[in-house]
């Protein structure tokens, strides 16, 4: 076991101190190495008793998994100003950090990481209580792993009255713990569970309505969502869920969002934007079908979604609002003419990657404020969307379809669109699912399309369709 490189941390701390004494207020020391290989769901496991209500679970597309365990610091924010607060709150902390990396390795250090709610005007609800319109965090504990190499950072509040070889000697106590060995969690299967999709009538009546809406003229598209209850015998075990999620949904971004008593779990397949220094990746993802019962069915299916006009028409409403957003950001952009078919296992989509580029500063955040919400999420025009969902749908959205992500002292790091999601509190699971509605669009297939949406998670959780 690696035992932290005490008299490094020891400098960082009594340096982190100094600095606090002379700015008269808190300071965040950083101090990352290698470490042996330690699976990330024992990591998130092993916190669970000192670390409850404050873990962070995200895991990528390129093979990179972080786990956050407690908040070093951390910063909440309700209303419409929410990026330019987290932005502004960021730029403060980091500015006064003392950091120190043993290796030079992205996504270590102090890594902020939180999320957003889809619409900060919308009423708020029991549901969501322990979830703001943004909420980020720098984990006391960040395991990243990389491939078979994994880092341990450990993130500090230090203020002016602390000590330092106390806290020290704190560290390497909680170290030990953290990194213990212990069993692999296994998938949840064959749970008795029971599932009920709720307000079906309701969600059926208010799709009707909406293309009424578009028939008039009155907007193009709206993305419409309902919800699943899921109700266990007892309480999910969250690295069960999350091991479920990773190995049937490979190709997606599996994340989890511990607050309070409840989180907010997912596997999305949807990039928002990502950044590395002037270059940016975001894609489109709309236009849906399902994965077919052998290969031939599946590619047949894919040609379909390829060549229909409904599902192409409401592909492009979204590259067009997507280009048309980083074109303006950006001094240059890559996109291809048509969508190809992105395939994830329960179901297959169309997909346009983008890539965008700039010299000038141009931060993650106001990136992500510029996307959200796509017409992926909302609908087409933005404003008359949001509107339509804020007075039809019978639930609160929260951090569903919403950007959940990261970033680092560089202003580098990615945002996703939390969607294939639910909230998870103790024995009860609320799912989340929608479809974009548009002129052509008919309700019983939309209900299915919704129904085939909350698969990942209903299987994750050990349960199944009838
Ligand atoms: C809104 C969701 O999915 C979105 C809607 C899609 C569609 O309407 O075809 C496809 C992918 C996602 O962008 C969801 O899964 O909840």
């Amino acid at each position: 076991m690696a035992i932290i490189e005490q008299h490094q941390l020891l400098e960082n701390l009594k340096e982190g101190i100094k600095k606090a004494q002379f700015l008269s207020e808190s300071v965040l020391v950083s101090y990352s190495k290698q470490i042996e290989f330690i699976d990330p769901l024992v990591f998130y496991r092993n916190g669970e008793i000192l670390y409850k209500g404050s873990r962070i679970y995200w895991s990528d597309v390129e093979d990179v998994t972080m786990v956050g365990l407690g908040s070093a610091v951390v910063q909440a924010y309700n209303g419409e100003e929410r990026f330019e607060k987290i932005e502004e709150y960021w730029r403060k902390v980091i500015t006064g950090a003392v950091i120190h990396r043993e290796v030079d390795v992205k996504g270590t250090g102090p890594v902020c990481m939180g999320g957003f709610s889809f619409d900060p005007v919308q009423m708020k609800t029991r549901l969501w209580k322990d979830f703001p319109d943004a909420n980020f965090t720098v984990p006391n504990w960040l395991l990243t792993v990389k491939g078979n190499q994994c880092f341990l950072s450990i993130n500090a509040s230090v203020n002016e009255h602390m000590d330092p070889c106390t806290i020290e000697s704190q560290l390497i106590d909680l170290e030990m713990q953290l990194l213990k060995n212990n069993t692999i969690p296994t998938p949840s299967q064959g749970e008795s569970l029971m599932v009920e999709e709720n307000q079906i009538n309701e969600w059926l009546a208010m799709v009707h309505k909406s293309i009424d809406a578009i028939n008039k003229g009155e907007m193009e598209k709206v993305v419409l969502s309902r919800t699943t209850t899921v109700t266990a015998n007892k309480t999910f075990d969250q690295s069960s869920v999350l091991l479920a999620l990773q190995e049937r949904q490979s190709d997606c971004y599996t994340f989890a969002f511990e607050k309070g008593t409840s989180t907010f779990v997912g596997s999305t397949p949807e990039r928002l934007i990502k950044k590395a220094g002037g270059k940016f990746n975001t894609m489109c993802l709309a236009g849906t079908i399902s994965r077919g019962q052998t290969a031939e069915e599946d590619q047949k299916l894919g040609e379909t979604l390829l060549s229909d006009p409904k599902n192409r028409d409401e592909h492009q409403m979204v590259v067009t609002m997507i280009s048309d957003a980083m074109g303006k950001v950006c001094d240059k952009i890559v996109k291809s003419d048509s969508p190809q078919i992105y395939k994830s296992k329960d179901v297959q989509h169309l997909y346009t990657p983008i890539k965008g580029e700039t010299k000038r500063e141009l931060s993650l955040l106001s990136v992500v404020k510029a996307l959200h919400p796509t017409p992926a999420m909302g609908g087409v025009p933005t404003e008359k969307a949001i509107e339509a969902i804020r007075e039809r749908e019978t639930y609160e959205r929260g951090w569903y379809s919403a950007p959940i992500g990261w970033f680092d002292e560089d202003g580098d790091g990615e945002f996703v669109v939390a969607i294939r999601s639910g909230l998870i509190t103790k024995e009860n699971a609320v799912l989340f699912s929608g479809c974009g509605i548009v002129a052509d669009s008919d309700p019983q297939s939309e209900y299915l399309e919704t129904k085939i949406k909350f698969t990942p998670m209903l299987t994750a959780l050990g349960g199944g369709w009838e």
